[in-house]
């Protein structure tokens, strides 16, 4: 009879995230969207995933509605918050990315230091930056969820764009102004980019 509480010694390593690739089929790569909000960085990520899911790749999107609300609901907007917000969220992203999934991030993300220290925390070879280059007056035009409305009026501190800066990313993988090119041409665009990263291997 075995004994209960065998110790098993640990033959071999975990398996790698290259294990995980050959299992999906896929190569795994992060595509970090940053831009105002309202810009349209959720509308591309899942459009996005719905089209590389056809393709039969396996994708994670992780936005606001999933990780502001989750990990992430003790952080508010203060630069600090924001700092801590994008690290958790890069942390997360890299399990995803080991376990062989392509994962997509849509966060303001508002300054190039917050970015680099995701690209570090990640790996600059798995990162692909997208800017959402819409312009503050479409996405204020837009105001999706009357946000902008508010911080015109004071009623909301620190809103990107209004009364918290946004830097323009400098050297963006793509760049993807919404008030100029479709949703569908935005995708098109990234699924020239993604597909030969993601090739299958199978
Ligand atoms: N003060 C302030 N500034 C900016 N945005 C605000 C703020 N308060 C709430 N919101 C809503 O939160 C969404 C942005 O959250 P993010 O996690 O993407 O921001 S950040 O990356 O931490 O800067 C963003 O939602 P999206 O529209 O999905 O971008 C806003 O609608
Ligand atoms: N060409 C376009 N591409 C993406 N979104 C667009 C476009 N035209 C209008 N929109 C609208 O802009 C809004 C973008 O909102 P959202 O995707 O939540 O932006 P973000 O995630 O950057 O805050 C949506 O209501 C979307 O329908």
């Amino acid at each position: 009879m075995e004994e209960k509480n065998h110790i098993y010694p640990i033959f071999d390593r975990m398996m790698t995230r290259q294990d995980k690739e050959e299992l999906l089929g896929q190569h795994s790569v992060m595509i970090w969207f940053t831009g105002l909000s309202g810009s349209g960085k959720s509308t591309i990520a899942i459009a996005l995933e719905r089209e590389l899911h056809k393709r039969g790749l396996l994708c994670r999107i992780l936005d606001g509605d999933n990780i502001r609300s989750g990990i992430n609901n003790n952080l508010g907007f203060s630069e600090t918050d924001r700092v801590e917000n994008i690290r958790r969220i890069a942390e997360v992203s890299k399990l995803f990315l080991d376990s062989g999934i392509i994962t997509i991030a849509a966060f303001i993300s508002p300054n190039n230091d917050i970015r680099e220290m995701a690209a570090n925390i990640i790996g600059k070879d798995d990162f692909l930056e997208v800017f959402v280059s819409t312009p503050l007056e479409e996405c204020e035009k837009r105001d999706v969820k009357g946000l902008y409305a508010k911080a015109r009026k004071g009623e909301i501190q620190n809103f990107t764009g209004i009364s918290a800066p946004f830097e323009v990313p400098e050297h963006p993988a793509l760049s993807l102004d919404t008030s100029k090119l479709t949703l569908e041409e935005s995708v098109n665009r990234l699924l020239e980019l993604v597909l030969p990263k993601v090739k299958c291997i199978k």
